[in-house]
């Protein structure tokens, strides 16, 4: 059994936590949160399960959680039992015909559908959705340019059915959450003539976080926020040091589309950007429901 002293410190510690708690419960209650859940993030059963609590009890303390998952590292493993080489460009995949039905298959399917099993489980509901359903994100070909940085002609990248969505339906979004349910999305677009493209799901957070207008975005992925070049977490970061910092390659790979959606969408009218550790346990209560929050702020 605890000692009582013992039970009685973390009575009083318990008792500040809620303490600190309620006037953010307050203040949240009927605003509109969109939260990317990363492929990395939900590599872990246990933070998976705390990740589905968290979602279920924002919504019930009446935030509107919108969810969009992503599966990066899924589809790579498929891709490698499939013996089918795939590549990335600035933290993209380049996605051909045979890819992109790989990618929806993933995504839509065991992904999406687990991430709603998971909210279940932890007593909510959740209906899972791709950008197809109702047509909600329609999206057309990403064009990409690089410049050669010897002869400084500029080269238009092919990344096949990469796309970027040109319109977020949010009433459609609004009917699911005027019912209390919570929107999973898969970060599939639907092109003008019925293809299939593939979004990165920060891109589609951001896109539904601005056509939703919502208070917060927030991405979730396997790192603490954005780091600094001696790795130490920056708390905020505004545009003109964003881009000095991928300008100069501290921030590569995946963290350049996370950290220029949520500039995006700052600028679109979404309230602010955070991107934080979806591992470290109640990441989301943490960030939330804290003074300190966790993660880096992005306004
Ligand atoms: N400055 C930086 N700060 C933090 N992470 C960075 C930075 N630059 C590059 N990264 C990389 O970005 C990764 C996150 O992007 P990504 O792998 O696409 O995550 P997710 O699957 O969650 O979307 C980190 O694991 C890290 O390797
Ligand atoms: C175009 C593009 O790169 N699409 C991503 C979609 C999934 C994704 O973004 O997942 P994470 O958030 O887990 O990285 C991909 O094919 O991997």
């Amino acid at each position: 059994m605890a000692h009582p002293e013992a039970t009685l410190r973390l009575a009083k510690w318990k008792s500040g936590v809620l303490a600190e708690a309620l006037p953010f419960m307050r203040r949240y209650a009927g605003s509109t949160f969109v939260v990317k859940y990363g492929g990395h993030a939900m590599g872990d059963a246990r933070a998976a399960r705390h990740f589905a609590e968290d979602v279920v009890l924002l919504r019930r303390v009446g935030i509107n959680v919108v969810v969009v998952h992503g599966g990066g590292p899924q589809i790579g493993a498929m891709l490698q039992r499939l013996k089918i080489q795939s590549e990335f460009v600035d933290g993209l995949r380049v996605t051909s015909a045979e890819i992109v039905d790989v990618v929806e298959m993933v995504l839509s399917g065991a992904i999406n559908k687990s991430v709603v099993a998971g909210i279940s489980a932890a007593g909510g509901k959740a209906v899972g959705l791709s950008g197809k359903d109702g047509a909600f994100v329609t999206a057309r070909k990403l064009r990409r340019t690089k410049r050669d940085p010897d002869s400084q002609i500029e080269r238009v990248l092919d990344l096949g059915y990469v796309g970027e969505p040109t319109h977020v339906d949010a009433s459609f979004l609004r009917h699911f959450m005027q019912s209390d349910l919570i929107p999973v999305i898969a970060p599939i677009g639907l092109g003008a003539d019925g293809e299939t493209f593939n979004i990165n799901a920060d891109t589609m957070a951001g896109a539904v976080a601005a056509a939703l207008d919502a208070d917060r975005l927030l991405l979730l992925t396997d790192v603490k926020g954005v780091l600094n070049g001696a790795g130490e977490l920056l708390p905020e970061l505004d545009a003109g040091h964003a881009a000095e910092m991928i300008a100069d390659g501290t921030i590569s790979g995946g963290m350049v589309p996370k950290v220029e959606t949520c500039l995006k969408a700052t600028r679109e009218g979404v309230g602010a950007a955070v991107i934080l550790d979806g591992r470290a346990l109640h990441a989301l209560l943490l960030e939330i429901f804290t003074e300190a929050g966790a993660g880096t702020l992005i306004r």
